[in-house]
């Protein structure tokens, strides 16, 4: 026979008022006052109770009274689901003076109006009782059962629905009158929500563990005492018991894991996902997750008890997919339902397995919970090549200390771009004991540059010098020398240069000897042939020729592109850019010389350090007025102060031109920024230049600073 609740005191005029009583009485048919428990009593909108459809497969009472019971009155427990109000939807235009709102059958005509709309067959609705309806949304399935519930106020403003079908759950509620300046809303929008069932020990059949089974437990270390704290039960399950994890919030159970003899887990059905132990975390500002009940076990055993575990394993990897919101985060529902127990944890342990599933949990987790608050733990090593997985494992095979040892030991998560000094330690060990090389610079082979300049693989020394002053001499005199010593290639982007002038004056320092015999080489003997050819294959195994064959310009991406390649094919060590005039430099509308020249050695300092690569870049000064003949200051350099801001070594390169201040042979090297005190230090270097060869010496007399 069926069934329906009564309400009592109904007051017709608070809607509010009504739907609190209605989930707080209900009477059943025997008549027996059924006072819902506490945490059901959320005052919510939608929480009204529902008559079941019987049928409905997987729903039963949340009440531990009477099992049998054909009327189970349920709370939807809505404060924690999504709810879509259809109290928006507006009317075609009715009545709505409050003359007429205070007529309850006016009222009731409007809502039914709106009910229309959606979809519902609305002749039959009453106020004051429940109706069966088909459903709109899904049509009563095959069958086409009247499977929902559509309950009206007394009053005929609120209507509350709810389909019973497992396979639909559609719900929603609307009211006559509202602020109704939205448009009509969509049937579709009604949020499909699975009711959850309210499950007790007794309805699921379990029963404490046997002696086996806490053999079984024994076994990998967890003690009775921590079984039964946490309520581990068991269940006969055909002719075998299996393990019954029990899930509780506040104490009550909420859902309930199994777990067979064949390590086959399932999780009682239409129950709420929650973390295993979450009560255990109630006050906690440290948490610790990890993947598995067992896991949440041991960690007691270790003296955690601020532990809870997921309750549905790893995922074989991490989603690609884009987090858009909890609702839709169906997977990760288990962390939005415990939302304000995490909220107030500081540090978050993920103890998850060291496996990829595990780790791709890990970073699930962390992705949710925000990396800046999570810790990882590093699983002790089980031999040569592998680790131990979990925290039982450890628990089994190294005891209750080590694995206390592991959580303590727990590392920061990482963040990417976020670094500490000990991510670095390889390298800062490399550099210490010498072995990165070069750690003190490579010698430029001249000895009063020794104590100013030294060449440092990875930085960027910018060299000026009015016109003529011989900064390309010196540079290739540089090259040939690191070539010599070091054996370093580079990638030469030289585009004042025509490649068999650059070539001749590179095997001029190299062989030191005239290319020609020529009025410069004065009676000096020019190169053989077999010094030219061999000298030819020092240079196609020194230097690699960044060149733009075409008309245009090329621009520093174009250029800093190649020199990677030469990097990655030829192994180069430094790179020369000579001029920077000679590039591409346009720049985007509205983005200043200075802010392009900043950006530009940005990128030129990136490659320089990504690569381990020297990177020689010559800037011309902006043109001087009343020059005194002096050096130029690295300030002059035309474009921008970012020149020598930004550079690692910046240095001037002069000659005198005035015989009667000097020799007109010699070379000044003006060192006026050096940023590594480890290479170098501002100061002036002399040099003499031998014209015929392009060589330059040292000339024992150096200035001070
Ligand atoms: N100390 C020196 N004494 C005499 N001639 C020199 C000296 N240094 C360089 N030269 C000569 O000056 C000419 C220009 O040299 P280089 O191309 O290296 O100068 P630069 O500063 O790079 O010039 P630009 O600014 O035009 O690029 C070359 O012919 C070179 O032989």
């Amino acid at each position: 026979m069926p069934f329906s609740p009564l309400f009592l005191k109904l007051r017709v005029s608070d809607p509010q008022m009504l739907l609190l009583q209605q989930q707080r009485l209900v009477i059943s048919s025997s008549r027996t006052i059924l006072m819902a428990s506490k945490h059901l009593l959320k005052p919510t909108p939608s929480t009204l109770p529902l008559k079941l459809n019987l049928s409905s497969p997987g729903i039963i009472s949340a009440f531990p009274l009477k099992p049998n019971s054909r009327i189970l009155p349920i709370s939807l427990k809505t404060f924690a689901l999504p709810y879509t109000s259809h109290s928006n939807v507006p009317g075609p235009v009715y009545s709505e003076n409050p003359e007429d709102t205070s007529n309850s059958s006016a009222r009731l005509n409007v809502l039914k109006k709106k009910l229309e709309v959606i979809g519902f067959d609305t002749q039959m609705l009453k106020t004051g009782q429940y109706s069966h309806l088909t459903c709109p949304t899904c049509k009563g399935g095959d069958s086409m059962e009247k499977s929902l519930s559509l309950f009206i106020t007394l009053d005929g403003d609120h209507a509350v629905w709810m389909c019973h079908r497992g396979k639909c759950g559609s719900r929603g509620n609307i009211r006559a009158f509202v602020n109704d300046s939205s448009s009509y809303g969509r049937l579709n929008q009604i949020t499909k929500i699975k009711p959850k069932r309210e499950i007790t020990e007794e309805s699921l059949g379990l029963k404490p563990l046997c002696s086996e089974l806490v053999a079984y437990f024994g076994e990998r270390m967890i003690s009775e005492k921590t079984l039964a704290r946490n309520s581990v039960m068991q269940k006969s399950y055909g002719d075998q018991f299996i393990i019954a994890f029990t899930y509780r919030r506040n104490g009550v159970l909420v859902s309930c894991k199994y777990r067979d003899v064949n390590k086959n887990f399932w999780q009682e059905k239409d129950t709420e996902k929650i973390f295993y132990g979450v009560d255990d975390i109630k006050e906690a500002s440290d948490i610790i997750i990890v993947e598995g009940e067992i896991d949440k076990l041991s960690m007691e055993e270790a003296g955690f008890y601020n532990c809870v575990s997921v309750p549905d394993g790893a995922p074989p990897s991490v989603s690609t997919k884009v987090f858009e919101s909890a609702e839709k985060d169906i997977k990760y529902q288990y962390l939005w339902n415990c939302k304000e127990y995490l909220e107030k944890a500081s540090r978050i342990i993920l103890a998850t397995d060291g496996d990829a599933p595990g780790l791709a949990l890990a970073e699930e987790l962390a992705r949710r919970l925000g990396r800046e608050r999570c810790w990882r733990v590093k699983w002790p090593k089980k031999n040569e090549v592998e680790h131990f997985k979990d925290a039982n494992e450890v628990l089994m095979y190294l005891g209750p200390d080590v694995l206390k040892e592991v959580i303590e030991n727990a590392e920061i998560y990482p963040i990417q771009g976020l670094f500490n000094f000990s991510h670095y330690f390889n390298e800062i060990d490399g550099y210490y004991h010498h072995t990165l090389g070069f750690e003190l610079g490579v010698s430029t082979g001249w000895r009063g540059l020794n104590g100013l300049y030294n060449v440092v693989p990875g930085e960027l020394t910018v060299v000026t010098g009015v016109p003529n002053s011989g900064k390309s001499e010196w540079i290739d005199a540089l090259l040939c020398n690191i070539n010599r010593s070091v054996g370093w290639s580079f990638a030469l982007c030289s585009m004042e240069n025509k490649v068999r002038e650059h070539a001749r004056k590179l095997l001029e320092k190299h062989i030191k000897k005239p290319f020609f015999k020529a009025g410069y080489g004065e009676s000096i003997e020019r190169m053989t042939v077999e010094e030219f050819e061999l000298g030819k294959k020092w240079l196609s195994e020194t230097f690699y020729l960044i060149r733009c064959e075409k008309d245009s310009l090329p621009n520093i991406k174009w250029v800093l592109d190649l020199a990677k390649s030469a990097v990655l094919r030829h192994g180069v060590r430094g790179l020369v850019i000579d001029p920077y005039n000679e590039l591409d430099h346009q720049r985007p509308p509205g983005q200043t010389e200075t802010e392009y020249v900043s950006q530009m050695l940005t990128m030129i300092k990136r490659f320089a350090q990504h690569h381990s690569c020297h990177v020689w870049f010559v800037a011309h000064p902006r043109q001087l007025h009343q020059w005194n003949g002096g050096p130029p200051n690295m300030y002059d350099i035309s474009g921008s102060a970012h020149f020598i801001n930004k550079c690692d070594n910046g240095i001037v390169i002069h000659r005198n031109r005035n015989p009667e201040a000097g020799p007109v042979d010699q070379v000044q090297v003006c060192v006026r920024k050096v940023r590594n005190k480890v290479v170098g230090t501002i100061g002036d270097a002399f040099l003499s230049y031998d014209r015929i060869s392009g060589v330059y010496t040292d000339i024992d007399e150096t200035s001070g600073e």
